[in-house]
């Protein structure tokens, strides 16, 4: 960090600050919250930051694994499937605001920063009503519902994109990109070593394949029905299933000598610094980390994401010949022969690599703790 002296000089009266992040749900709002709350006790070595999440989601895991405390509410979200499940919603809803009333009243932040998914909506509300400094981080294109309302109150709106004004008071946006881990963006994993970490040959070339953070039925499907196909093309592969799906693949793929597989690879860095190619779903991180990671990718959009944002992200990076896609009604028949294709073609990996890596933002986590504090410190002068 260049600037932190300056830092320091600006927000010396913010004390440290204390700091609620709220959201979770998925990947794609967990790691650039830890991204966030790590850039701020780098500027801020005492801040106080507390994570509130939503119970049995995958925050309540993460989010201590990285070192930080995190309380979960006991929200849940509308199950389209199952009406008669959605019966407790509302109580589960008060519920979750008497919760954060008594976090808000026993914490008592200087700000709130909302990442997106259930836990965000209650917490920023909340803090709203108490006129506490609000900031939210939309990292996708298309701003959900929640985040739109909140916006109108909050301080300051950090986004990926141009164009958010569509959902975002403009005069509260700040362009500041997608926050990758530091362990990603300034990785110098040598291969050899992120390689000899997943137990894998040195000179074998490398297959990532991640199905966001929750794993990919379709992409998994062609992975299985492939996994003995690898290897007699010269092949290995580092393969996330996903949780639901762990249980039917892991063991075959674990008996396989070029195959690494897991249901959630904890040490992405060391997977992108491995991987020669990677297949991905195309969420908001997964593709800040892709640009960061300077790879050669096929993607496989989740069809149903909001608005079918994950095939814009794509799409974006397709129309700039810096990534390949195969949709995901395509990938029974196509995606194998893609991987086997860009695998033999060493050609077409370095310009796709040369072009994603244009996209690349290594910096957000600090712009976005740098605009809180700052303007925190304002607010308090
Ligand atoms: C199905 C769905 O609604 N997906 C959304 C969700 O995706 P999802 O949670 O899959 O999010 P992203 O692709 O944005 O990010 C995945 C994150 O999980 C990490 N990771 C993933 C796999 C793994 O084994 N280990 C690991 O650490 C990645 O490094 C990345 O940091 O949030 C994104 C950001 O709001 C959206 O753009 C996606 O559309």
């Amino acid at each position: 960090m260049s600037n932190v002296e300056n830092i320091e000089a600006v927000t010396g009266s913010l004390s440290g600050g204390r700091f609620i992040i709220a959201g979770g749900g998925t990947g794609g709002h967990i790691f650039p919250a830890i991204a966030i709350a790590n850039a701020i006790k780098e500027l801020q070595p005492n801040a106080e930051i507390l994570f509130v999440g939503a119970s049995g989601k995958m925050e309540m895991e993460k989010v201590p694994q990285a070192g930080y405390n995190i309380k979960g509410l006991t929200i849940a979200g509308f199950e389209r499937g199952s009406l008669i499940k959605n019966i407790w919603l509302p109580f589960k809803l008060i519920k979750s605001f008497l919760q954060v009333r008594s976090i808000l009243k026993n914490f008592k932040p200087d700000a709130v920063i909302g990442v997106g998914g259930y836990s965000s909506f209650p917490v920023l509300r909340s803090a709203q009503g108490k006129r506490i400094p609000t900031f939210i981080h939309e990292s996708n294109s298309f701003a959900g519902k929640s985040n739109i309302l909140l916006g109108k109150h909050a301080t300051k709106i950090f986004v990926a994109n141009e164009g958010m004004e569509r959902f975002f008071p403009a005069d509260k946006i700040a362009i500041t990109g997608n926050p990758v881990r530091k362990s990603i963006a300034g990785s110098n994993i040598s291969k050899t070593e992120a390689l000899a970490f997943f137990g894998l040959e040195r000179k074998k070339p490398t297959v990532l394949v991640i199905g966001g953070s929750l794993g990919a039925r379709s992409i998994n499907e062609v992975i299985a029905r492939h996994i003995g196909d690898f290897n007699p093309l010269g092949l290995q592969v580092i393969w996330q299933t996903g949780k639901t799906t762990a249980a039917k693949y892991l063991s075959k793929a674990k008996s396989l000598h070029n195959v690494w597989a897991n249901d959630f690879i904890n040490e992405m860095e060391k997977a992108y610094a491995a991987a020669d190619l990677v297949v991905s779903r195309s969420g908001a991180m997964s593709v800040a980390e892709l640009c960061v990671a300077k790879k050669p990718v096929i993607f496989v959009p989740f069809p149903y994401a909001a608005e079918d944002h994950q095939t814009v992200n794509a799409k974006y990076l397709v129309d700039r010949n810096a990534a390949l896609m195969v949709k995901d009604d395509m990938v029974r028949t196509r995606l194998f022969n893609e991987i086997t294709n860009l695998a033999k073609d060493k050609a077409k990996q370095e310009i796709l690599a040369n072009n994603i890596a244009v996209f690349a933002v290594k910096n957000a986590d600090e712009k976005i703790a740098t605009s809180i504090l700052k303007t925190l410190a304002g607010s308090k002068n």
